[in-house]
């Protein structure tokens, strides 16, 4: 009788600076294959089942409070986003992509300092100090009440900036945005359920919420991951972020155990994590989970975060039940817009 040894690869041990300052342990560059990410089905949160809605709730709980990150399964015979609305969106992000460079610096982001809209060209940036920049160009829009059928005052002007004689590229963006909106109103309901406080706790923060969004496109990467990234490693600033992939893969997710672990495509479902905002305001029981993307499909990818947060008045104080004279809150309390601000200026400065 034989047996088989598995010899596994001695940790190489490294750390990443992130973005926000922070430094991370990452034991390998390899990403490995794993179930860690769980798949929820969320189709009871377009429904009147309160009991429905809690039992997903608890799932969520869990996930991010122990992972930061999830599947939202959204079978397609449910209401709520339909595919057609993404399919044009992806479309109109790779018509934008392959457009001359200079056409795209048209709307270079450096035109609006503070503010996350705009271009980011490819290779702009270089998140974790790496021997290549980053190996993507992306191009965001902000929040615009014109395309928020719920908008509190459709006259407050929009901050984003658009390529011209491109006609319906914006009309398609915001047609996703309006539906994926409509689904992240939905999601902090059962966040809050989740927080085990009552489903419309943050209602009021979210009337006129931040709501950036984009489309990021990663060539194939012929470099190692030690060499370079699609988008280094780094955290969200937001409450949540929604991410619709294509089917390449890419998206790797940073364990406790210090390991990436691949987000991988799921049919039907959008990725989505906590970010820097939720952290903090639950005191650190939902985490905000170090991620990146290094694209070796082997094809070009393309994806759609969506980055959902509150009003920019809203102060961050704690959530009550994360809160208590034994735990007490850890962090300054600030006006999301203030840290929106904060993180914003510094993630464009590209001087990390
Ligand atoms: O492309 C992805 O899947 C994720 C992109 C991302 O993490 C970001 O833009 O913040
Ligand atoms: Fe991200």
């Amino acid at each position: 009788m034989s047996t088989t040894t598995v010899q596994l690869e001695e940790p190489k041990i490294s750390s990443i600076k992130l973005p926000s300052g922070q430094t991370v342990t990452v034991k390998s560059e390899a990403s490995v294959e794993a179930d860690e990410i769980p798949i929820i089905d969320v189709s009871p949160i377009w429904g009147d089942d309160l009991e429905a809605k809690k039992a997903v709730a608890e799932q969520i709980r869990e996930a991010a409070h122990r992972i930061g990150f999830f599947y939202a399964q959204h079978p397609v015979h449910t209401p709520g986003i339909e595919s057609k609305y993404a399919k044009a969106a992806f479309k109109q992000g790779k018509r934008f992509c392959d457009l001359p460079v200079e056409k795209k610096l048209e709307v270079d982001t450096a035109r609006v300092p503070v503010e996350y809209v705009g271009y980011h060209k490819l290779q702009g940036y270089n998140r974790n100090g790496r021997k290549n920049n980053d190996l993507s160009e992306a191009f965001n829009w902000a929040y615009d009440a014109r395309y928020d059928p719920e908008a509190v005052d459709k006259t407050e002007p929009s901050i984003s900036i658009w390529p011209s004689d491109l006609p319906g590229f914006k009309d398609d963006l915001y047609a996703y945005h309006t539906e994926l909106l409509r689904f992240a109103r939905r999601m902090m309901g059962i966040f809050a359920l989740a927080l085990h406080m009552p489903e419309d706790y943050f209602d009021e923060y979210t009337k006129r919420p931040e709501a950036g969004m984009r489309i990021i496109h990663y060539p194939e990467q012929e470099a190692s991951a030690t060499d370079q990234n699609g988008i280094g490693a780094h955290t969200d600033f937001e409450c949540f972020t929604v991410v619709t992939q294509d089917d390449c893969g890419g998206l790797e997710v940073l364990n406790k155990a210090g390991y990436w672990i691949k987000a991988k495509p799921v049919p039907d479902a959008f990725v989505v994590n906590i970010a820097d905002c939720f952290m903090r305001q639950t005191n650190d029981f939902f985490v905000s989970t170090v991620h990146r993307v290094v694209n070796k499909s082997g094809r070009e990818r393309f994806s759609i975060p969506f980055f959902f947060g509150f009003n920019r008045s809203k102060r961050l104080e704690a959530i009550p039940s994360c809160v208590s004279e034994e735990n007490p809150m850890k962090y300054a309390i600030m006006t999301s817009g203030e840290y929106y601000h904060y993180r914003a200026t510094n993630a464009k400065s590209g001087s990390y």
